[in-house]
């Protein structure tokens, strides 16, 4: 299909992986998406800062009067395929080889392979990631450890998902008219590209995660390219299907709207817990009143959270569509069987809430999880999806999402959002988006959790510890300083020489100290990457 040669710019190294990869015809496909719809990317990135400022003017969040007709409406999604009824347990994770090949094998049904929140996007992982999704489609993919393990998928694997990278985006290492293009088009469009007929060759299909959408209009300009893409590349209209993530406030109160504007291609909505808690920090950063205790007491049973995932169960269930759950951040315990008891036992207590509740499957991060996910909603969850459970007794209104949870803000709560938020971004920057940290799984969302908090907690006038102190820029700098030295203990010095964290430590602390509140932590982290 190569009819001319692309006017995209290649910003980075060019290896023989990223030349298989960015092949002229895949340059020329992406080049009329990134034509086609970065202008509308723009448009909606500047809507974000103006509903910013109504905010902060006073104005809430509320369901919108001018789309009353479609909640109103009696409409439901298109069918979906057989294979994604029944989706009871996913796990996610980052696109190198061996997780790639551990999470189809894991007994999940579905894995969702994130270029997100468990991404650092070096170019490397980007090229490497498109590879290794190829070759996996192609069933070619294998790995052998450095101890010479081998890994290669089972008969049976999970069904794939994607999840591009959301619209705040940019890829530095292309570039259309001298300035980067969408992350989000640059993951869609290659993946897509390289893999669609692929995929329904298989019998599958091209499956996505949307993530970080704020607006119905935003996943309308999603549709637009799904419908785009399908076109040029002459696959049936609907062919693609996409779960939306409900992970902002705004989104919330658009979780209709946005499955009407995906209705051809859509396979449902997605609790993302920990970007929903970022994104009530970030979006009330300036609200006095609007302060959030200790990360640790935000949990799904906190009257704003539940109200979330239970106004996202009726909606799916009231257009036919899949709910799924989030993710528990517990992962296995190697060396302590009773801390591990009580990690899995947290994880089961979640996921059976969320199967109780009508969810249709959740999310774990770790394939010892699965059977533990899998127990649950084998067992609460008799038939493929509970979509048949409409939930019409639920009565979310606005106030319910937006009810500030009780709790304090306490000096361990401090210590820890520093600290691990210092540990992942000096992960991230080694290239390694999601990373174990005391016993926790932490990638993009956790981390601005982490980082969201202590700005919220220095710049808000009632950010006290529940000891009476204030927050302080001088409290933090304390504390940091001892948090550094006790990771360097943990770790040991060569290993903390080798890290990068003097860069994570003054990137936290220029996030955390800085007037203007930073919307996104990797938008800046980006700069530091290869
Ligand atoms: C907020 C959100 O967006 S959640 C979704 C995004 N976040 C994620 O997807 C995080 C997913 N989880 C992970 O990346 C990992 O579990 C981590 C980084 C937290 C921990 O990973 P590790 O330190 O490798 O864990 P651990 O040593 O216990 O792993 C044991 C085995 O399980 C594998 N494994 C662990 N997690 C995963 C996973 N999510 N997918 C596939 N395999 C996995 C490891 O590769 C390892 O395999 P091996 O025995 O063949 O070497
Ligand atoms: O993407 C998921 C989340 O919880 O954030
Ligand atoms: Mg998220």
């Amino acid at each position: 299909m190569n009819t001319g040669t692309s006017t995209l710019q290649i910003n980075g190294p060019i290896t023989s992986e990223v030349e298989e990869i960015l092949t002229p015809d895949a340059l020329l496909f992406l080049e009329k998406l990134v034509r086609n719809f970065s202008e509308t990317r723009q448009r909606l990135l500047n809507q974000r800062k103006e509903r910013q400022k109504e905010i902060d003017q006073g104005k809430m969040p509320n369901f919108l009067p001018e789309t009353k007709e479609i909640r109103d409406g009696n409409w439901t999604i298109a069918p979906i395929p057989e294979e994604l009824l029944d989706r009871r347990v996913e796990i996610t994770g980052p696109t190198d080889r061996k997780m790639i090949i551990n999470a189809l094998n894991s007994g999940a049904k579905v894995f969702m392979a994130d270029f997100e929140d468990a991404n650092s996007p070096t170019w490397e992982n980007m090229i490497q990631g498109q590879l290794n999704l190829r070759d996996a489609i192609r069933r070619t993919i294998s790995f052998r450890s450095p101890e010479g393990k081998e890994y290669k998928l089972n008969e049976k694997v999970a069904v794939l998902f994607v999840r591009p990278r959301g619209w705040h985006m940019e890829e530095k290492h292309v570039l259309f008219e001298g300035k980067p293009i969408s992350a989000s088009l640059f993951d869609f469009g290659l993946y897509f590209y390289h893999n669609a007929k692929a995929l329904i060759e298989n019998g599958s299909g091209p499956y996505f995660y949307l993530p970080k959408l704020e607006s119905h209009l935003e996943a309308r300009l999603w549709n637009d390219v799904f419908v785009f893409a399908q076109t040029e590349l002459g696959i049936p209209q609907g062919t693609i299907k996409a779960t939306v993530l409900i992970e902002t406030i705004f989104a919330a109160f658009e979780m209709d709207e946005i499955l009407f504007e995906l209705r051809d291609h859509s396979a449902g909505l997605n609790c993302g817990r920990w970007d929903y808690i970022f994104s009530y920090i970030k979006k009330f950063r300036n609200r006095k009143d609007l302060i959030l205790p200790d990360r640790g007491v935000v949990t799904m049973t906190v009257p704003f959270m539940h109200s979330y995932s239970l106004l996202a169960i009726q909606t799916c269930h009231k257009r036919n569509a899949h709910a799924i759950g989030g993710m528990a951040a517990q992962i296995p315990i190697k060396d302590n069987p009773e801390a591990n008891e009580i990690a899995f036992d947290k994880v089961r207590q979640d996921k059976i809430r969320e199967a109780n509740d009508g969810h249709d499957g959740t999310w774990v991060a770790h394939p010892g999880l699965v059977p533990v996910a899998m127990e649950v909603f084998n067992k609460y969850m008799p038939k493929q999806n509970q979509i048949e459970k409409k939930r019409e007794d639920v009565q979310i209104e606005a106030h319910h999402l937006l009810e500030v949870p009780e709790g304090v803000i306490t000096e361990q709560g401090l210590r820890t959002n520093i600290s691990v938020g210092i540990q992942y971004i000096e992960s991230w920057l080694r290239g390694k988006g999601a990373a174990p940290i005391y016993n926790l799984m932490e990638d993009a969302a956790t981390a601005e959790i982490s980082r969201a908090q202590v700005w919220q907690w220095i710049h808000n006038p009632n950010g006290y510890l529940d000891d009476g102190r204030k927050v302080t820029k001088e409290l933090f700098q304390t504390v940091l300083v001892e948090e550094l030295e006790k990771i360097k203990r943990e770790i040991g010095e060569a290993t903390y020489q080798k890290g990068r964290f003097k860069e994570a430590s003054e990137l936290f602390e220029r996030l955390s100290l800085q007037e203007e509140f930073e919307e996104f932590l990797t938008i800046p982290g980006y700069e530091y990457l290869n």
